[in-house]
Parts: C-alpha cells; sequence; structure tokens
C-alpha cells in the first residue's frame, strides 16, 4: 500500500440526469437517459447521426426543455437542485457563471461583429466587471492561453481561421471560470491537423482547469482523447456506458461493436 495521501473523493456527483426523454411528435429524440457525472469527469456521448446525442445535450444544457425527466446540478451556494426548478434568472445565472457552451460552428458560440478581446472581455462584463484594464488583461492572459497571439486582440474572429475561432470560443466560454462545460462536436468540420491541436490543447485545460465536461461527438478518436466515461447512443437511448477504454477496447453491445469495427476498418 502506498503512503502518498489520497485526495478526498467527492462526496457526491455534480451533475445528475434522471430518466430524461424529449419526442418530436411520435418521433424520439432521446428516451429515458440517466448518468451521474462527478467532479473533474470527462463523460463523452457518441453515436451515428440521428442517434439523440445533440437532443439530450440540448435538454441537460438548458437549452431545450425535455418532456420527462430531471437534471440536478451541485451548486457551489445552495447544494444540489433541480435545474429546471430554479427560477429563470437563476437558472440564467447558472448558465452563465458556472456551465459553458461550446458549438460546433464557432460563429454559433461567438460574436462575429466585436473584437477578440471583446468577445473574451464582455463575458467579464456580464458577471459584473467593470474596471477595464483589469478585463482586458485578463482578455489577453486567456488569448495567451489558446494560443492566440496577443496583437490579434483587436481583430475580429472573422479575420480568424476557423481552428482560432474555435480557440477563440473556448477563451469566451472559460474565462469566467465555469465548472462544468458541455461540447458539441468542437474539433467538427476542421482539419485532421487542427483538431489535433485543439484537441491537446482542450485536453490540458480540461487538466489543468479541473473541469468535468460532456462532450458529444460522433469521433472515437476525440472520445478516446479526451474522455474518462463514454455513452453510446443509439435511437435515442443509451446502449452502453463504462470507462472509455474498456467500451472502446472490449465493446459488448453489438451496436457498439460496429461503431468500433467500421473506425477500424476506415
Ligand atoms: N427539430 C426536430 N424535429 C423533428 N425531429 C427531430 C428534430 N431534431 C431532431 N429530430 C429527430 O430526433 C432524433 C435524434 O436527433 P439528434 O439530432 O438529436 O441526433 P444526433 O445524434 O445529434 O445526430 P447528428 O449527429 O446528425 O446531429 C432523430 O430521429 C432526428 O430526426
Amino acid at each position: 500500500m502506498s503512503d502518498a495521501p489520497l485526495a478526498p473523493a467527492p462526496a457526491a456527483p455534480l451533475f445528475t440526469v434522471e430518466g430524461l426523454t424529449r419526442r418530436y411528435g411520435a418521433r424520439i429524440g432521446c428516451e429515458d437517459v440517466s448518468f451521474e457525472l462527478w467532479p473533474g469527469e470527462v463523460m463523452g456521448i457518441v453515436g451515428e447521426s440521428g442517434s439523440g446525442k445533440s437532443t439530450l445535450l440540448s435538454c441537460i444544457s438548458g437549452q431545450m426543455d425535455p418532456d420527462a425527466g430531471r437534471v440536478r446540478y451541485a451548486t457551489r451556494d445552495l447544494g444540489t437542485v433541480d435545474v429546471r426548478a430554479l427560477s429563470e434568472p437563476r437558472r440564467r445565472m447558472l448558465m452563465r457563471t458556472d456551465w459553458a457552451f461550446v458549438h460546433q460552428n464557432p460563429r454559433d458560440g461567438l460574436r462575429m461583429t466585436v473584437s477578440a478581446g471583446a468577445n473574451v472581455g464582455e463575458r467579464l462584463m456580464a458577471v459584473g466587471a467593470r474596471h477595464y484594464g483589469a478585463i482586458r488583461e485578463s482578455a489577453t492572459d486567456w488569448l495567451g492561453k489558446v494560443e492566440i497571439a496577443p496583437e490579434r486582440i483587436d481583430d475580429r474572429p472573422a479575420a480568424f481561421s476557423g481552428g482560432m475561432q474555435q480557440r477563440l470560443q473556448i477563451a469566451r466560454n472559460l474565462v469566467t471560470g465555469p465548472r462544468l462545460v458541455f461540447m458539441d462536436e468542437p474539433t467538427g468540420g476542421l482539419d485532421v491537423s487542427v483538431q489535433a491541436r485543439l484537441l491537446d490543447l482542450i485536453r490540458g485545460l480540461v487538466r489543468e482547469l479541473g473541469l468535468s465536461a460532456i462532450i458529444v461527438t460522433h469521433d472515437l478518436a476525440v472520445v478516446r482523447l479526451l474522455a474518462d466515461r463514454l455513452m453510446v447512443m443509439k435511437g435515442g437511448r443509451v446502449v452502453e456506458t463504462g470507462l472509455t477504454d474498456q467500451v472502446l477496447d472490449d465493446p459488448q453491445h453489438p451496436y457498439t461493436q460496429l461503431l468500433v469495427s467500421s473506425v477500424l476498418q476506415a
């Protein structure tokens, strides 16, 4: 037995989803999805197109109302709360401070008409920062963290490459110090070499900041690199869940076996 002191185990999950269901008329978006996310944990959600990943992500991140089910979150000040039972202003504040959402298309998460610095700085202002010098310093610092040169601070995102825009979106999301980050195909639509660099950056930030994250992707290489645990969806339901390496190296469900082998053959 090692003498090294053990870090205390977290007492409770950060985020709990119970029996979440969302239908579009008669069509199932996602059905009866339940899982827990622990502090500092990264969960990957994979499945083919139409399997319900985006519907699930929209419902759990508060962007869409589910038809049934509950989402609970361990807040810093109020303990664990039912997110939908919060008042609208509280819910909005939670989503703006403790939570963050990285969209697949950076244009959906950035303001394209203002500078890179303003994209980062206005998030700080939205949570009460007022001192111009401090805001600009923080924005410069965050641009550096996502490998954007400080001299680009006054450029608009339209003058950036796709990979740079995505890195800027990440800075804009993380500047307010969230604890939980939702990511929808964060490397989708980028060249392979740009994807690899972005994945490295995300992995470094997640570890350094101790973030919890839920990442939706159809790309198994993304979850292999980023996710501690994996949930495999098909037809709106979860068909398999487990530690990422375990699920990818020894898939149990025939659908997961197919997903893994189709990547191997590709
Ligand atoms: N606005 C909508 N109206 C009707 N049906 C929808 C709507 N959005 C999604 N669906 C249906 O819900 C199911 C799940 O779709 P969803 O977009 O959540 O899957 P996905 O796994 O995210 O797919 P993709 O990877 O292509 O984004 C599909 O059958 C889809 O056709």
